[in-house]
């Protein structure tokens, strides 16, 4: 299985319009992976906080539109990273979306810790409550976003619901991009299971991000990592690893709480 993870940012004070297209063509260039991944918020950057209201859209709005296109006309997964939603009722989610390569979506899931403590997202956004899983032929993807990653329990849920494939869009900042990398292997380790975590390039509202997109194989190997700009990171997975490596290394059989 091929993975693309795609690591991009806003330019600037780049207008979404622009963002759509040109993360619509780096999409359309991977034909031949399998799936494909975006960041969190990268048509506004996780910290441009003023601009989740201004760039807030339906669920299906114009990035769905172009995302659920862009899938069908390379034929891949699309993990389309995660859009500024603004729900019926006016309240605004960081919702990752998931096309297949028909098009449809697949999946959809509200990133559940809100990052900024009292504020930033925190106070701007709602929280997701539902644990979203996206089964996919060979291996099932769980779903997370960015500051999720501190959160191990939400990561056990996902395997507990089937996951084999972890995937993390972020926008994660430099100044904590050590923590970024070890808590992707940790997340791989304890859960022994692939963890593909997609990082922003850029400096978004002042605030430089880490990139350094990961993917990381269910021993806690590193498969591959990027570095700070604009890049394409591409990877091939053995999704029967994830079995191989429980099965070898049954750790996951010796939990004695939340079982
Ligand atoms: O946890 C962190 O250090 C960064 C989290 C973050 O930037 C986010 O969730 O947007």
């Amino acid at each position: 299985m091929r993975a693309s993870l795609l690591q991009i940012g806003p330019d600037g004070d780049e207008p979404v319009d622009s963002l759509r297209d040109r993360a619509s063509s780096l999409v359309q260039e991977q034909a031949g992976a399998d799936l494909v991944i975006l960041p969190e918020l990268w048509t506004t950057g996780a910290f441009a906080f003023e601009r989740f209201a201004a760039e807030a859209e339906p669920l299906r709005g114009p990035t769905y539109e172009l995302m659920a296109e862009s899938a069908r006309k390379t034929g891949v997964w699309l993990h389309a990273g995660s859009i500024p939603e603004r729900a019926e009722d006016g309240t605004l989610y960081n919702t990752s979306l998931v096309f297949g390569p028909d098009g449809e979506l697949a999946a959809s899931y509200r990133k559940m810790h809100r990052f900024g403590f009292d504020r930033g997202e925190a106070v701007l956004m709602g929280a997701g409550t539902e644990l979203v899983t996206v089964a996919l032929p060979g291996t099932t993807l769980g779903l997370a976003t960015c500051y999720d990653l501190r959160f191990p329990e939400l990561f056990r849920g996902l395997v507990d619901a089937g996951a084999e494939l972890l995937v993390v869009p972020a926008g994660w900042p430099e100044r904590r991009r050590a923590h970024w990398t070890l808590l992707a292997q940790a997340r791989a380790v304890e859960n022994q299971a692939y963890v593909l975590a997609v990082g922003s390039a850029g400096t978004h509202a002042g605030v430089p991000q880490a990139g350094h997109s990961i993917a990381v194989d269910p021993w806690g190997a590193v498969l591959a990592e990027a570095g700070h700009g604009q890049q394409v990171l591409t990877v091939d997975l053995d999704p029967a690893r994830v079995a191989a490596t429980r099965e070898e290394f049954p750790a996951l059989k010796d939990r004695v709480l939340g079982r």
